[in-house]
């Protein structure tokens, strides 16, 4: 018997565009559909940093040149994002199983994440989304109006607002389709914020990020394990110098001293590994494991990526 597993799915898992992303879920697939064989039930959540920004600069600049084009909310984009990717992954995932004999149904629920309206996420934009640009195409999209910062010396990127998520709408549809033995893909781009308004949900502009909406999930489906899965297959001290040293576990205590040492980077690393702890923290038992997307199999038999445990 294998375990509950939520999957959080990171960018290189997805591809940038329709080409790459097309290629991409074939591949991000095979490495699901292994630990769908292996007996482990599995949600899926995943990322949509450029594919959000590119659905809406497209609306943005068509709205240029036709008025008739309306202006699109960004979480109308969110919601768009969702369905982009999630009908990718849902065929690509679907094929990949039945390719192997298993006919297990893959169904992505457009779900809506609600945000505290009054979270100082709102003042203070961090969420890279969109492509990467360079000095004269920052100051430009800046005279636009959009605030940009420069991302790890990779170049400038558009941010917006990311506030915690509080509280998944649709977690008891998620659960259903998990009890019922299915796929689900969910919190896609960390759901579509909203805010309650009595029986009203009204979306806000900002970007849910993914790797804390999908440790919300996996507590509220009672998970064991919370997988994120991104470019590499274990967490670094000193990354990328001379010194860097690979971890293959950490509990709490470990990762706080870290992370006062800023060994994980903002806005990359340092969500991750927190969403992690919070997981790990939450119920006895629970486990978290960061690692990458072809090393998923191998990382939940604990041959490697970092463990993050409680104690
Ligand atoms: N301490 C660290 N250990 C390992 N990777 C790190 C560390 N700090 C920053 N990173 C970088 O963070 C990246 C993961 O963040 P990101 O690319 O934003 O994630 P996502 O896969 O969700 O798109 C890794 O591929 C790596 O380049
Ligand atoms: N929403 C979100 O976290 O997207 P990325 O993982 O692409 O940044």
């Amino acid at each position: 018997m294998g375990n509950r597993v939520v999957l959080a799915l990171g960018g290189n898992a997805l591809g940038d565009d329709l080409a790459s992303q097309m290629e991409a879920v074939k591949q991000t697939s095979k490495a699901i559909a292994d630990l769908i064989e292996a007996g482990n039930e599995v949600v899926i959540a995943h990322g949509n940093g450029p594919q959000v920004g590119m659905i809406n600069n497209a609306f943005t600049e068509y709205g240029k040149i036709d008025p008739k084009y309306p202006y699109m909310p960004l979480s109308m984009c969110v919601a768009m994002s969702q369905a982009y990717i999630g009908y990718d992954l849902q065929n690509a995932l679907r094929e990949e199983l039945r390719n192997r004999g298993i006919k297990k149904t893959v169904t992505s629920v457009i779900t809506q994440v609600v945000v505290d309206e009054k979270d100082p996420a709102f003042q203070n934009p961090t969420k890279p989304i969109g492509p990467f640009m360079n000095e004269v195409e920052a100051e430009e999209a800046t005279k636009r109006g959009m605030v940009v910062k420069e991302d790890s010396g990779r170049g400038y990127r558009r941010v917006v607002a990311s506030p915690k998520p509080v509280r998944i709408v649709e977690i008891d549809t998620i659960k259903a389709i998990l009890d019922a033995g299915q796929v689900v893909i969910a919190c896609g781009g960390g759901g579509i914020p909203v805010v309650e308004e009595g029986n009203h949900l009204r979306g806000v502009g900002a970007v849910i990020d993914k790797d804390f909406a999908s440790c919300v999930m996996a507590k509220q489906v009672d998970a064991d394990n919370f997988i994120v899965l991104t470019a590499v297959e274990k967490v670094a001290i000193k990354f990328g110098t001379p010194e860097q040293e690979w971890l293959s576990s950490m509990n709490i205590e470990e990762a706080n001293v870290h992370i006062g040492n800023n060994e994980f980077a903002p806005g990359s690393m340092l969500p991750k590994v927190e969403a992690a702890m919070e997981f790990a923290e939450s119920k006895e038992g629970r486990k978290s494991l960061i690692t990458s997307l072809e090393k998923a199999q191998e990382g939940l038999e604990g041959k490697t990526g970092t463990w993050i445990t409680a104690k």
